[in-house]
């Protein structure tokens, strides 16, 4: 708690020092716009022009920003050909410079209280990123905002300073920007340095408020994975970290093996989870229900004869489930009669492995199928927007976890989010902005929650998150978290303008006798609560009083 609030008023202070600070920055400019012949002095004015047109926007500043951006590619024009301003751009200079003043005078848009980046992720799951910014206020805005992500960012005020520290064997990017007070490219020049001296292999992602070819080569040379221009899209940003971040293990396939002689399904999962398969054993084939549910495989590899039923009966039972009418099915049998192994297959299976098979050929054969019916399925589930689960696959990922609850006796919660007023964000914005702000929100529910937590995007601005092991409190202390972390994402409009947005959640816990249309029902008619009193809040649906009930009222406006 302590060190967000830190972070919190550090923020405070910093905007306050920002505002504070403009009419001294302003008289720099003045002044060194006034020596302007000495071209010393015009470059400082190229400078500082740089800074207030990077840092403004996100300081509540936006015309000032843009009026700085004019005066800094004014000057830099005249200091590419080595000459003073001529009198034309001298006048031009000083119109800008009054706005400037202008800008500076208007009142700055309000920050939103930052809260608690806290995370459902491990910690182990966070991802450190270096960030390389002079401008400290910049520096910890954007340190909040990946917060809110789930991202541990550690910042340096300077080039030199990240050259002088050991590279922290756990770092997963740098965020570098490009200009200096030491040099106008010292970002691209560190990094070059930093790849020979200390072998820095994480990709790095470099942000500037220039967007010259100039700036764009000295980062291609780097090898820079990114280039974003000032003000940076939060979302953006986000999007790119996630794409070249890929170390997190993926998720191991799932093989669930059938096989009524134990040893001989020993032999075979030990093959498999050599090559990082995790395996399920099935000796009873009259137990395979509970296994599927549980264990959820990627592939059944069955035995074709064993007793209570065939291989071949039972894989026709699997394909009366819905949730399995695509999971490959394979037998491993002795059988070499070809009209009983096409008979075996018309029932639903997808190929024969004949015993005895070599641990290579098992695990050629389980692979291929693997892989390909993983990139299926992700093309049958995935919502084409978001990346996450769609409708479809959302329900029966809940009629999965509400049978393995009741059946575990388990606790688990349901929670669904709808963004609140999100017909003015299109209207006001346009659907392309809609759009991002969609992409947003599940980018940010992707990061904070669990891998075995699961998401989905059930309609246009409504989603839902299944919290397996998570009873009514941790969930409502959850989802409140991660709408304060989201009602605090600056959410992008255009290069001048941000916004920000909430939502609102029901949340609804599994009892026994409920099933899953039943908790979808409750959570959503607690949403419907949380609505009725005015938004931007999380409602608890109580099942004792039959009604949902307001659990916790918290706007942050
Ligand atoms: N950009 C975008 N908008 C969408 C998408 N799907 C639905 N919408 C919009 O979501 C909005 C939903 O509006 P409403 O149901 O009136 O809800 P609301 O404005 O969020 O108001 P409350 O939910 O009552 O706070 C409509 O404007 C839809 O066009 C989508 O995929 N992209």
């Amino acid at each position: 708690m302590k060190a967000a609030l830190d972070v919190t008023e550090q923020l405070r202070l910093l905007r306050e020092n920002y505002a504070q600070q403009l009419p001294a920055k302003l008289a720099q400019i003045e002044h060194a716009f006034r020596q302007r012949d000495n071209m010393l002095e015009l470059t400082n004015l190229r400078h500082l022009a740089h800074s207030l047109a990077g840092s403004g926007a996100t300081f509540g500043y936006p015309a000032l920003s843009v009026a700085a951006r004019q005066l800094e590619t004014l000057v830099d024009a005249a200091l590419c050909d080595g000459r003073p301003l001529n009198p034309t751009e001298g006048d031009c200079a000083a119109r800008l410079i009054e706005a400037l003043g202008r800008e500076a005078r208007k009142p700055m848009v309000p920050a939103p209280t930052p809260s608690l980046p806290a995370s459902n992720v491990p910690e182990a799951e966070r991802k450190l990123i270096y960030l390389v910014e002079d401008d400290a206020a910049l520096a910890t805005d954007l340190m909040l905002q990946l917060g809110h992500f789930g991202y541990i960012v550690k910042s340096f005020e300077s080039p030199k300073q990240l050259l002088e520290t050991p590279v922290d064997p756990l770092l997963a990017a740098v965020l570098m920007d490009i200009v200096f007070p030491q040099g106008d490219l010292a970002g691209p020049e560190a990094i070059i340095q930093l790849s020979i001296v200390r072998q820095l292999r994480t990709p790095v992602i470099f942000f500037s408020s220039r967007n010259d070819l100039t700036a764009r080569l000295a980062v291609a040379r780097a090898g820079g994975a990114a280039y974003l221009v000032k003000p940076i899209d939060v979302g953006a940003l986000i999007a790119r970290l996630d794409s070249l971040i890929t170390d997190l293990p993926p998720e191991p396939y799932r093989v669930l093996i059938v096989d009524d002689n134990g040893p001989l399904a020993s032999h075979n999962a030990v093959t498999l989870q050599s090559i990082g398969i995790s395996t399920d054993i099935v000796t009873d084939p009259m137990t395979i229900l509970a296994h599927l549910d549980d264990f959820k495989p990627d592939l059944v590899l069955m035995d074709m004869y064993m007793p209570g039923c065939t291989g071949a009966e039972l894989a026709a039972v699997i394909r009366q489930l819905h949730n399995y009418v695509l999971v490959p099915i394979v037998y491993l049998s002795t059988e070499t009669d070809t009209d009983r192994r096409l008979i075996a297959m018309q029932l639903g299976a997808d190929d024969f492995l004949t015993k005895p098979i070599t641990p290579e050929h098992l695990v050629s054969a389980v692979s291929t199928r693997l892989r390909r019916y993983r990139v299926l399925r992700s093309h049958i589930e995935q919502d084409s927007l978001t990346g996450l689960l769609n409708h479809a696959a959302t329900k029966d990922r809940l009629a999965t976890e509400t049978a393995r609850a009741a059946r575990q006796q388990a606790v688990f919660c349901v929670a669904v989010l709808d963004l609140d007023h999100f017909k003015n964000v299109n209207d006001t914005y346009g659907h392309l902005i809609g759009d991002g702000v969609l992409k947003n929100l599940a980018e940010l529910l992707k990061r904070r929650l669990r891998r075995t937590d699961i998401v989905g995007r059930i309609g246009g601005e409504e989603f839902v998150v299944i919290l397996p092991d998570t009873d009514a409190k941790q969930a409502l202390a959850l989802l409140n978290e991660l709408r304060d972390a989201f009602s605090l994402v600056r959410q992008r409009a255009n290069r001048n303008l941000t916004f920000t947005t909430t939502f609102s959640c029901g949340i609804a816990e599994f009892e026994l006798g409920l099933n899953a249309s039943d908790i979808l029902r409750l959570a959503d008619q607690a949403l419907y609560q949380a609505k009725q009193a005015g938004r931007n809040r999380v409602a608890l649906a109580n099942l004792d009083e039959g009604k949902a009930a307001e659990a916790r009222i918290l706007v942050s406006e």
